[in-house]
């Protein structure tokens, strides 16, 4: 006789089957370990010399990338903690379309951090508060971090925004990025209204053609089809174009009737009225001075015939998409039947012609003054075509952010290295146990810069220690400078009215301090004031060039020596950053929260067995 063993407490009230942990080794530190194993996944695509990925999905469908949204969603996640870090990915793909790596090692590397703080025994409640805190000082700080802005007068000018974009298409096409983010800055500026700045990612499209090389890629204002056109006519100027969501065909009714039909002079007079009501409609359409037709549904071989004899262009479109997209570009409206369309219901194009972009046949309708444009981008394979695609979507995000907000912070990880030291000031001043929190923020920010040094095969410790004590060295100088003799002049001059005395403690004050000096010393004609400010502002300089120090001070991924990623141009969007901080920290304080985690047996009956018979990896689907 079998024993019945008794099952208590939750596990009674669930399914069989159902997973239950709890206690902080089990839920707390397990999925710190589990999302620690994410980020190790992500970490080493960081950055330009990031590496690439092979992932294949759950359809076999196989993505060769090093672009971390797209392995996170193609990878299918289970583990509930884990996925509130794909949550926070997805978030930051939704919000910035550029980031997502950052995200997912900031919050591995804040849990990581945290960790450390639990077992030696520091009580989550005060952990949580501290990394409130450290949020909170974190998105006050990243403000006075910006170094470059584009404002909206700029956001016309294409070197402008080639130069704010090109960072974020360096780490992913690293060598190709000038000829990207020209084409990028080309096409995105083309489609911005004339009477304001309005721009959608959606309004650039991206035709990808096997074959050639990037530099074969180019621009075409308006849409292009990988698809052949129905009519004779494939190529005609200056078109007005009718668009219509329904088949060029005859009316067909819903219900279905019997005709009974008693002599052959009635059969042969069956369709004909039908076929002059399509005729009069093509005709009608025809005269209205339309010159292309671009249809939602089939064309029949009559319709076409009709179409044909009026001239007519006509085209084929199976996606409402592609049909709202076509009508946006070319100021269409689409109508739902075959009827004449009004002047205001026309769409108008420069060119559709027919082309042909290596041996694939493409429709293109094109038009100066459109509101989308189409990148046609050429490579020799589908996976580079595929990575080229989403470098150009990172670029394309990056200028609609320049839409939203005109600054940028320092890339190559000056940004985290600069937050890093302004958050550890910042705990510093906190007496209580919040400081944990605050400086485990800053600690966690200095994985970033110190992984691109690692995938660029650099020593990322010795990298590390030159950025903190570059990024020093400048507040050294300040207050150095702050005990000095010389500080004397400046704060009189400072004690002047109109101007506010306070001793500099950062970079940023420093020149503060020195634009101030200037222009106070402009507006009473001081001479002394002057040459103090000139003073200042050699000691300064000189400072900074006898060593690579300054808040904008990066990894250099030629050589372990720093740059200065400001002067190279390299830059990260500040809502970027901003938005990886808050999902980055949120993630972490839910997860640090949870104290059970109980999994519900997975509904369905048995897997659909594959359709290729069988995979290679069945087996560990099983185990679910
Ligand atoms: N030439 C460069 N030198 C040094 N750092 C660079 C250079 N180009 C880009 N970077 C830095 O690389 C980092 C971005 O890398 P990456 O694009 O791989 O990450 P992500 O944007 O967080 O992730 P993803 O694009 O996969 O969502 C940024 O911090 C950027 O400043």
């Amino acid at each position: 006789m079998a024993f019945h063993v008794p099952r208590g407490g939750l596990q009674q009230m669930m399914k069989k089957g159902t997973r239950y942990l709890e206690g902080k080794e089990e839920v707390v530190f397990d999925s710190i370990s589990t999302i620690r194993e994410l980020g190790d996944t992500t970490k080493t695509a960081y950055g330009p010399f990031g590496m690439n990925k092979i992932v294949q999905n759950h359809i076999e469908k196989l993505f060769l990338t090093s672009d971390a949204a797209t392995m996170i969603k193609e990878l299918d996640i289970r583990h509930p903690a884990a996925k509130m870090v794909v949550m926070a990915a997805h978030q930051q793909e939704e919000e910035c379309g550029d980031g997502t790596n950052g995200c997912v090692m900031l919050t591995a590397s804040i849990l990581h951090e945290a960790e450390y703080l639990l077992r030696m025994g520091l009580a989550v409640p005060e952990l949580v508060s501290g990394l409130q805190a450290g949020l909170q000082a974190g998105l006050s700080e990243i403000n006075g971090l910006t170094v470059h802005t584009v404002d909206l007068q700029q956001i016309r000018d294409v070197n402008a925004v080639k130069y704010a974009i090109k960072a974020s298409l360096m780490s992913k096409q690293l060598g190709n990025e000038e000829f990207l983010s020209n084409i990028i800055a080309e096409a995105c500026v083309s489609t911005l209204p004339k009477d304001a700045i309005r721009f959608n990612v959606d309004d650039i499209r991206v035709c990808k053609i096997m074959g050639s090389n990037l530099e074969a890629s180019k621009i075409i204002p308006g849409m292009v089809f990988k698809r052949y056109v129905e009519s004779e006519i494939q190529n005609v100027t200056d078109a007005k174009v009718a668009m219509f969501n329904c088949p060029l065909d005859n009316l067909q009714t819903e219900t279905k009737g019997t005709v009974l039909l008693k002599n052959a002079e009635e059969l042969k007079n069956f369709t004909k009225t039908e076929e002059a009501q399509l005729y009069n409609a093509v005709k009608a359409i025809a005269e209205s001075g339309a010159k292309v037709l671009v249809c939602g549904g089939k064309i029949s071989d009559l319709g076409l015939d009709y179409a044909n004899k009026m001239g007519l262009m006509t085209v084929r479109l199976n996606s409402k998409w592609d049909m709202r997209r076509l009508a946006k570009s070319i100021g269409a409206t689409v109508l739902p039947r075959l009827t004449p369309p009004s002047a205001d219901e026309m769409g108008f194009c420069d060119k559709v012609r027919v082309e042909e972009i290596g041996d694939t046949r493409v429709v293109s309708f094109q038009r100066s003054t459109s509101r989308i444009a189409t990148i046609v981008l050429r490579a020799g394979t589908t996976n580079v075509l595929d990575d080229l695609e989403r470098a150009v979507d990172d670029g394309v995000n990056n200028f609609k952010l320049l839409t939203k907000d005109k600054r940028l912070v320092a890339g190559a990880g000056a940004f985290e290295v600069e937050l890093a030291k302004c958050l550890d000031v910042h705990a510093e001043k906190c007496l209580g146990m919040e400081q944990y929190g605050i400086k485990l923020l800053a600690k966690a920010y200095e994985y970033l810069p110190r992984q691109l040094a690692e995938n660029c095969g650099q020593n990322p410790s010795k990298v590390i220690s030159r950025l903190m004590a570059a990024h020093a060295e400048v507040e050294g100088y300040a207050q150095e400078f702050s005990a000095s003799a010389q500080y004397g002049i400046e704060q009189k001059a400072f004690n002047l009215p109109g101007s506010g005395a306070k001793v500099p403690s950062t970079q940023k004050e420093i020149g503060q301090m020195i634009d101030s000096m200037k222009r106070v010393a402009q507006l009473y004609g001081s001479a002394d004031m002057a040459k103090a400010a000139d003073t200042f502002e050699d000691g300064f300089n000189m400072h900074k060039s006898k060593k690579l120090v300054g808040s904008t001070i990066g990894v250099n991924i030629e050589s372990e020596d720093l740059q200065d990623a400001a002067k190279n141009g390299i830059f990260d969007h500040i809502l970027i950053k901003e938005w990886q901080l808050k999902l980055a920290v949120n993630t972490a304080i839910t997860i640090l929260r949870v104290n059970q985690i109980i999994m519900a047996k997975r509904a369905g009956g048995p897997k659909a067995p594959s359709q290729r018979g069988g995979h290679w990896d069945d087996d560990h689907d099983e185990e679910d």
